[in-house]
Parts: C-alpha cells; sequence; structure tokens
C-alpha cells in the first residue's frame, strides 16, 4: 500500500511526460499539410511554424495560444464560436486576432483594408478551393470526380444569373404551386404549419425547376434525396473535420452513404442527360439554346402540354462539363454539391425572414404596401422584385442578425501572406473576416441588436438612399454573400427567390406563431448557425 501510494506521483510524472511527449509529435502531424508549400527541412523549425508559434506570435490570440491547450479552444470554439469572434472583434475591432482550429490557426481580418486585401488576394495565395476541401471536408462530403474544377461556379455566375428574368415565370409558379400544396388555407381558418421543413421542401421544388425542369423537380424522392444530402454535408462536414486524415474515410463511410446517393442521383438525372446527350450529338452544341420543347408526358393533375424548360442547370452543366465530368456520374455529383450550395442556405433564409416577420408583425402592411405599389407598376416579374425596396431592406436586415454563418471570406494560406497593416501569416493558415461580430458593431449599425426591418431604406448622411444598401450590395460591412471575385455566384437568383417568397406571402396570407408561442433559438455549432423549429400560423388574408 505504501509503495503504491510513494509510487503513484513518479508514475503519474511518467504519464504525464510521455503523453505530453506523444500529444507533441501527434499535433506535428496532425497539422501537417498536404495542401500547402512545402516546410523548411529542420523539423524543429518546421515544428514551429505548423504550429503557427514562430510567425503568428504578433497576432492577439482569443483561447490559448499554446500548441497543445489551444486544441481545448478548437473545442470551445463548437460550442461557443459566436461568442468567441465577438469577444476577438471587440478587442482587436479593425485590426487581426486569431483563434485554434482543429488542424491549423484561424486569423480573423476585419476593417475595410484588412478585408480588402483578403479580397484582393490571388487565388494560388489565398485559396476558397482549399478552405472549401478542409472546411466541408469536401473530399468526403461532396467527392466530385475532378475536385480540382469548379466549372459549375461559372454556370451559375453566368447562365442561371443572365436567365433570372426569363424563368422567373416558371420559379413563380413553382413557388406558389408548393406554398399551396404545403398551406391548404381555406375559408377563413388558420393552418399549422412546420416552418423550417416547409421551407426546406419550398426551396428544393422553386429552385429544381430552374435546375432540372418540370417534371422532376416535383419527384418528391428526388427532392428529399437531395435535400437530405445538402442537410448531411454541413453535419458530417463539422463531425469529419475532427478526426486526423487516416481516420477520415473510415469516419466518413459509417456516417455517410454517399455512394448510394450519387448511384440514386444518377438514375434520377440518367434519362434527361442520355436523351440530352443525344441531341446535342445529333444537332450539334448549339442545341441547348433551343430554349424549349413541347411535351405530352407530363403529370397531368398539374399541368397540360406545359412547356418543358431546356435552358436548366443540368443542361447548362452538361454544355460546360469536360472530360471525367462530362460523364452521368460526374454530372449527378455535380448536381447535388450545386443543390448543396443553393438549398440549405436559401431554404434557411427563407426560414429566418419568416421568423422574423412573424415576430414583428407591424411590418405586414407596410411590406404588402411596397409589394402592392411595385407589382402595379411592373407586374411579378423581376423588374417589379428591382422596385421593392422595403422586401428587399427587411431581407437584408435578417442577414444582419441571422447571419448563416459568423465567419465569410473563409480561405487557406497556400503561400505566406502579407496584410496591408505588415502582419505575414504563413502558410497553412486559415483566414476569415467575423461576420456576426461586424454585424452587431454599433459604429456600423446604431443599435446593433434591435431589428430594424427598414434600416436599409431610410436616407443616408449623403442624401444617396439605396447606393450599396441592397441585400445584392457587397461591401467589407456586408458579407453576408461574400466579397469580391469569389462572391457567391448564386447571389442575384438567390435574392430574387427569397424576395418572390416574401413578397407572395405578404399578398397571401396573414401570418402569425401559435398562439403564446415566439421564435424558436437557433442552434450554433462552431461559426454556424441554424434556425430552430417552430410552427407558424397561415391563414387566407382577409381584406
Ligand atoms: C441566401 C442564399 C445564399 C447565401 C446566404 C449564400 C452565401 C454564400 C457565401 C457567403 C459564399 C462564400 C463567398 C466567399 O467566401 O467570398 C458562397 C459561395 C458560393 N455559393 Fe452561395 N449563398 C446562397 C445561395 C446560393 C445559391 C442559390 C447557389 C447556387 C445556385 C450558390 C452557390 C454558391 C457557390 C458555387 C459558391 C462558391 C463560389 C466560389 O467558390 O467562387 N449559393 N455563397
Amino acid at each position: 500500500m505504501v509503495d503504491e501510494i510513494d509510487q503513484t506521483p513518479s508514475l503519474r510524472l511518467s504519464f504525464i511526460g510521455a503523453s505530453f511527449f506523444v500529444a507533441v509529435l501527434f499535433a506535428s502531424w496532425y497539422r501537417r499539410d498536404p495542401l500547402v508549400s512545402p516546410t523548411p527541412s529542420c523539423p524543429s523549425l518546421a515544428l514551429l511554424i505548423d504550429l503557427g508559434v514562430s510567425q503568428l506570435d504578433a497576432i492577439p490570440t482569443v483561447g490559448f495560444s499554446d500548441p497543445i491547450l489551444s486544441y481545448f479552444s478548437a473545442f470551445r470554439f463548437i460550442f461557443d464560436g459566436l461568442s468567441r469572434l465577438k469577444y476577438g472583434y471587440e478587442k482587436t475591432r479593425r485590426g487581426l486576432f486569431k483563434t485554434a482550429a482543429f488542424r491549423r490557426w484561424m486569423v480573423l481580418a476585419s476593417g475595410p483594408e484588412l478585408i480588402e486585401d483578403v479580397r484582393k488576394a490571388p487565388d494560388d495565395v489565398l485559396s476558397i478551393t482549399a478552405s472549401a476541401i478542409e472546411f466541408l471536408q469536401a473530399e468526403y462530403t461532396l467527392d466530385l470526380l475532378d475536385i480540382t474544377t469548379d466549372y459549375h461556379t461559372d454556370v451559375i455566375r453566368a447562365k442561371l444569373t443572365r436567365n433570372i428574368a426569363a424563368t422567373f415565370k416558371d420559379v413563380r409558379d413553382e413557388l406558389i404551386r408548393s406554398l399551396d400544396a404545403s398551406i391548404p388555407v381555406h375559408d377563413d381558418d388558420w393552418v399549422k404549419v412546420p416552418v423550417l421543413e416547409t421551407m426546406q421542401h419550398v426551396v428544393s421544388a422553386t429552385t429544381n425547376r430552374v435546375f432540372v425542369g418540370f417534371p422532376l423537380c416535383r419527384n418528391q424522392d428526388y427532392l428529399t434525396l437531395n435535400l437530405n444530402y445538402a442537410v448531411n454535408v454541413m453535419k458530417f462536414a463539422t463531425i469529419i473535420g475532427m478526426f486526423p486524415k487516416p481516420l477520415k474515410p473510415i469516419v466518413a463511410r459509417i456516417l455517410s452513404n454517399l455512394p448510394s446517393q450519387i448511384q440514386q442521383e444518377m438514375e434520377f438525372i440518367r434519362p434527361l442527360v442520355e436523351e440530352r446527350f443525344a441531341r446535342m450529338d445529333e444537332f450539334g452544341e448549339d442545341w441547348d439554346d433551343k430554349p424549349v420543347r413541347r411535351s405530352t408526358s407530363l403529370d397531368v393533375n398539374v399541368v397540360i402540354n406545359a412547356e418543358v424548360l431546356q435552358n436548366d442547370m443540368l443542361m447548362w452543366l452538361m454544355s460546360e462539363a469536360k472530360g471525367v465530368e462530362r460523364s452521368l456520374e460526374g454530372l449527378a455529383r455535380r448536381m447535388l454539391a450545386v443543390n448543396c450550395a443553393a438549398i440549405h442556405t436559401t431554404s434557411t433564409t427563407f426560414t429566418n425572414v419568416l421568423y422574423r416577420l412573424l415576430s414583428n408583425p407591424e411590418y405586414v402592411e407596410p411590406l404588402r404596401h411596397d409589394v402592392e405599389i411595385a407589382i402595379a407598376e411592373e407586374g411579378w416579374t423581376k423588374a417589379g422584385l428591382d422596385k421593392m425596396h422595403k422586401i428587399d431592406s427587411f431581407l437584408r436586415e435578417t442577414q444582419r442578425l441571422d447571419s448563416l454563418d459568423s465567419l465569410t471570406l473563409l480561405r487557406l494560406a497556400l503561400r505566406p501572406f502579407t496584410f496591408s497593416n505588415g502582419v505575414t501569416v504563413p502558410a497553412g493558415t486559415l483566414i476569415a473576416a467575423p461576420t456576426g461580430a461586424i454585424n452587431r458593431d454599433g459604429d456600423i449599425f446604431p443599435n446593433p441588436e434591435e431589428f430594424d426591418g427598414f434600416r436599409f431604406t431610410k436616407p443616408r448622411d449623403d442624401g444617396n438612399a439605396m447606393a450599396g444598401r441592397q441585400a445584392l450590395s457587397m461591401s467589407p460591412d456586408n458579407l453576408a454573400f461574400g466579397y469580391g471575385r469569389h462572391a457567391c455566384p448564386g447571389r442575384f437568383f438567390a435574392v430574387s427567390e427569397v424576395k418572390a417568397f416574401l413578397a407572395h406571402v405578404v399578398v397571401t396570407y396573414d401570418v402569425k406563431f401559435e398562439e403564446g408561442k415566439q421564435a424558436p433559438l437557433s442552434l450554433h455549432i462552431g461559426s454556424m448557425r441554424m434556425p430552430g423549429k417552430a410552427n407558424a400560423m397561415f391563414r387566407k388574408r382577409q381584406r
């Protein structure tokens, strides 16, 4: 007994010593990075740089700076991300601070100059693709055939955006049809609807009207597949990201059923792809510009002899895909990825906008007025949406307070990067803007915690009411869609969709929360924010 007591401290010390040694080795191996430039040949120097001790030292840290203890900070960030970022921002406003991520340091830049530095940096220095590979764990969650190409981004930016006015009638048609189906209002009765699930369904159907056209956009199994895939990517990425590289494929295999999802997507789009490739072979590459064809095999309950749009996302991808990407499997994976980028973000925004409307019923009448004036002038068109300034401001204010992620402009430094204030960060550092904290800065937005739905319609000091104030305007103060060359290419489409939704809801329904209920608490995981679940009550608008 005595022996045991005597030996315990030395055993404990040896155990702590050995654990420390293993932890340091593990940390140096775990944070070693295949994506960035080679580190120096001297192992100890490489270790110091990998751990960010030397070059990052000058930047203040939120949490532990110590290489080992920083893992606790990275872990804590999962539960407390927004307030950690707010704390760092308050202390270093318009400067730099850093916090630990699991595999590397993340440096947060705020203030117009530093954000401009990030915006202007070339892709081979600060890479959005490399950060997406890591942040979304894209190798395991998206698993594109050629992960190095993002041709879908150009397709969205050019073709989808150029076709917004032309496809608006279809988008609105699908929006109304799916809302009618999900919210069966009769007479003057109130109908109870689960908000998040309904918005996910409505956005999937509406978006896929332009992605694959009718009738596939109404196939419930197809919509569920793409929706589940989109929601799971975010969830799985967070979990897989916590494991070291050799364990990631195993964890990914346990968590996800990606191979079967890809197979299902292939089966859904196979008839379209085969028919269209055959036509492309017959008529040449210009075939996709033939806008419509008549179909005889549609769901007769809904539309008879409808025009089926051939100008859809799948067609545009087929026209631009090269190499392995120009196969059924390549296209199926790409369609899943595009759905993933579009559905989760837009349905979360629909949900946030609706919760804000239910929580602030005094906005309903002025919003109705805004819509009715615009529609009287321009009809239900893209030009009509552009005139709905109050609807636009309500959306932007919602995005300000309910940002989907408290980080944007996430980039991975592939080479050392020097900010305009002279501070250099090493290759392998993540860089981002603390958007959630910027959005709550009282110097930029007076009464920042207050929801002021018409904040962005009020005249400014320079008398220029609207310039730079729309939901689509990007600046260091409005990063909801990012900023610069890699800003969200789907933002024009997304904003039209959300504005069309809000405009339709206010002129069609009366809305409220269930008796005694209010907006649910959001779930925060790391920097991400997901709205909670609640029911909304709808009835036909009483005039
Ligand atoms: C309200 C809805 C949406 C929000 C809030 C949103 C937000 C964002 C943000 C913050 C970024 C990163 C920008 C940066 O880091 O600079 C981004 C990128 C991206 N978004 Fe969206 N997005 C939305 C809808 C969409 C839609 C509808 C699509 C597709 C049709 C889409 C496709 C993409 C793609 C492909 C990228 C990567 C761009 C690149 O790598 O250059 N997004 N989005």
